[in-house]
């Protein structure tokens, strides 16, 4: 194979058009966009209810989801942005929609979120930094409401909250795990009433889900009027709007709520905002860049977090119900090295070790991927696996991938080649996914109905698309359930926060787990969002940095040109 130029060599390498000549063939003018430099710009409102009026057909939705991945990642957004440039090399009109990145894993693991190799969007450097300032706006405005409800409690706590059930914590977007647990208020008088609090991912936040799932600034402030921060001595439920920080907290939030729009390498408009993960929360970008990026093409391709049992999930059973949306299609990412992954049983992840040709660790990784196809398959809709080729792959080993889904599962496959070869590389994709759409004869249908019983709807999820033979409902997250119930939440779909590792909630099981039990230790209202969360075993809302963090390998020389950012 080819070496392959680092993502930021090949980004460097692309002349970029202005953002205002890249939106023309879609329809949008200079009149429709707020520039952030000339390669990046902000859909404005007036833009939004224009298009949210018109009577364009909605284009229709593929999402692009992925099989229990390697802590690296199996390309997910890569193949996101590759096959909308796919689309468009083949003469059709379709769009990107990606979630914007989090600085934790830019200086963490995973690195940047903005795709790779031919398949990126652009400019790469700037989307994975600081881009339009959303992140530092929602981390801004999520922190107004922890000093506004310290505040509170400090100068009388005229609303009686009771300090051990604070439910809002600090955030901030950075993988600093030595925040996670956090005593404040220490000092004595002057300072307050010392408790204990700690901060979250700010891609944890419901500020960030609020954000992603609101209609417009009405609609945002009304959400973020909800958000439940405490519970005051007698167990009620105090809000954003009683301790009166809902309007500041949506002035920070007028610009963070407009859409980015920018280019892929082959001078596609896409769209880029929200970035709430997929373990963590609910793990898709915002609808207002999905319902925008409908209005404007024939095909919105778009993303959502980790495995399928994560993002997809809630894509179908709480994007799409809160969003009135359906995918018209499915494309689940698989890698030989996931297989392999899978395959060789391994925790935790060598990547060194997946690098050698196993043709039968391949094979013997298709317990995942089924599952993955299984679960999909379940909501009605037409599933095409993306066999997405790194470099060291064999052709054999991708053979038999394509072969094991033709001839054993009986769906479409395809070898994508978007990373090397960007968007001719996913031709053979796109034409399946096509196909697939114009043949369909099932009808979408959601997991659960939102009226259950919340626990039924847990169990829907942990049994059917988990694969567990129970649930277990802790004390303590029973409790919570029934003031769920009290509090007129009952008929809230659910988010579940689960490791991302693993189909189970366990990191190290590999393959589909079979034989065990889903434990859940809490349930609790995202009331602005308009879902409830429940959390499984030890998933860390707020990562830590690996003992080699990218950002030690990151530099930046005299003439501003960034080295290590990937
Ligand atoms: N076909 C490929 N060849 C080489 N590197 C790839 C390929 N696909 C993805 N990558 C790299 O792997 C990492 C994960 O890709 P990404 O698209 O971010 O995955 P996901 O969105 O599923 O987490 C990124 O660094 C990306 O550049
Ligand atoms: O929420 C996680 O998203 P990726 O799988 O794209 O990293
Ligand atoms: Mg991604």
């Amino acid at each position: 194979p080819t070496e392959v130029p680092t993502d930021y060599e090949i980004a460097q390498q692309v002349e970029t058009r202005p953002i205002t000549e890249v939106v023309e063939p879609v329809g949008l003018t200079e009149d429709d966009l707020e520039l952030y430099g000339d390669e990046t710009a902000k859909l404005t409102f007036d833009a939004i209810e224009r298009l949210r009026n018109s009577e364009r057909e909605d284009g229709d939705v593929i999402l692009v989801t992925g099989m229990t991945p390697t802590p690296m990642g199996e390309g997910k957004t890569v193949t996101t942005v590759g096959l909308t440039q796919a689309f468009n090399h083949l003469g059709e009109n379709a769009l990107a929609a990606v979630r914007e990145p989090s600085l934790g894993p830019v200086f963490g693991v995973k690195g940047g979120a903005a795709g790779g190799g031919y398949s990126q969007v652009l400019p790469m450097e700037d989307i994975n930094l600081h881009f339009t300032g959303d992140l530092h706006a929602l981390t801004s405005a999520h922190n107004l409401v922890a000093t506004m409800l310290d505040n509170h409690i400090k100068q009388g706590n005229d609303l009686d909250i009771d300090v051990n059930r604070v439910q809002w914590p600090r955030a901030i977007d950075m993988n600093d795990r030595a925040l996670r647990e956090t005593v404040i208020g220490l000092g004595g008088e002057a300072t307050g009433i010392p408790r204990e609090d700690g901060f979250i991912l700010t891609a944890a936040s419901e500020m960030m889900a609020v954000l992603c799932l609101a209609d417009d600034l009405a609609d945002l402030e009304e959400r973020v009027g909800r958000i439940i921060v405490a519970y005051d001595e007698d167990g009620d439920a105090v809000t954003a709007d009683d301790i009166e920080a809902t309007g500041a907290v949506t002035i920070l939030l007028k610009d963070a709520l407009k859409p980015n729009v920018v280019q892929t390498i082959e001078g596609t408009p896409a769209f880029v905002h929200g970035g709430p993960f997929a373990n963590i929360a609910h793990g898709t970008n915002s609808l207002i860049a999905d319902e925008a990026a409908r209005k404007l093409s024939d095909y919105l391709i778009t993303e959502a977090g980790f495995g399928s049992d994560l993002g997809a999930e809630k894509f179908m059973n709480v994007v799409c119900r809160l969003g009135g949306m359906e995918p018209a299609a499915v494309t689940l990412v698989a890698s030989v090295r996931a297989l392999k992954y899978h395959g060789k049983d391994m925790w935790p992840a060598d990547l060194d070790a997946l690098d050698e040709a196993d043709v039968e660790a391949v094979r013997a990784g298709f317990e995942n991927l089924d599952a993955h196809v299984r679960n999909l398959q379940g909501f009605g809709v037409p599933v095409v696996v993306a066999v997405n080729r790194f470099p060291g792959d064999t052709s054999e080993e991708v053979e038999a991938v394509l072969d094991h889904c033709r001839e054993d599962l009986g769906i479409e496959a395809a070898e994508s080649t978007v990373f090397e070869e960007g968007g001719a590389g996913g031709a053979d994709l796109a034409e399946k996914l096509m196909t697939a759409i114009e043949t369909n004869e099932e009808t979408f249908e959601f997991l659960y109905d939102v009226t259950a019983p919340i626990e039924t709807k847990i169990e829907a999820i942990a049994t059917e698309i988990y694969g567990a033979d129970s649930v277990s409902i802790g004390s303590d997250a029973r409790d919570d359930i029934e003031r769920m119930d009290e509090l007129g939440f009952g008929d809230l779909p659910v988010v579940m926060s689960k490791t991302f590792h693993s189909l189970s909630d366990d990191a190290s099981k590999k393959g589909a787990p079979t034989g065990w039990d889903l434990e859940i230790q809490e349930v609790y209202p995202s009331a602005g969002a308009g879902f409830l969360v429940a959390l499984t075993s030890d998933v860390l809302t707020l990562p830590g940095l690996p003992d080699d963090p990218a950002a030690a390998n990151m530099d930046i020389d005299d003439d501003g040109t960034v080295s290590g950012l990937f």
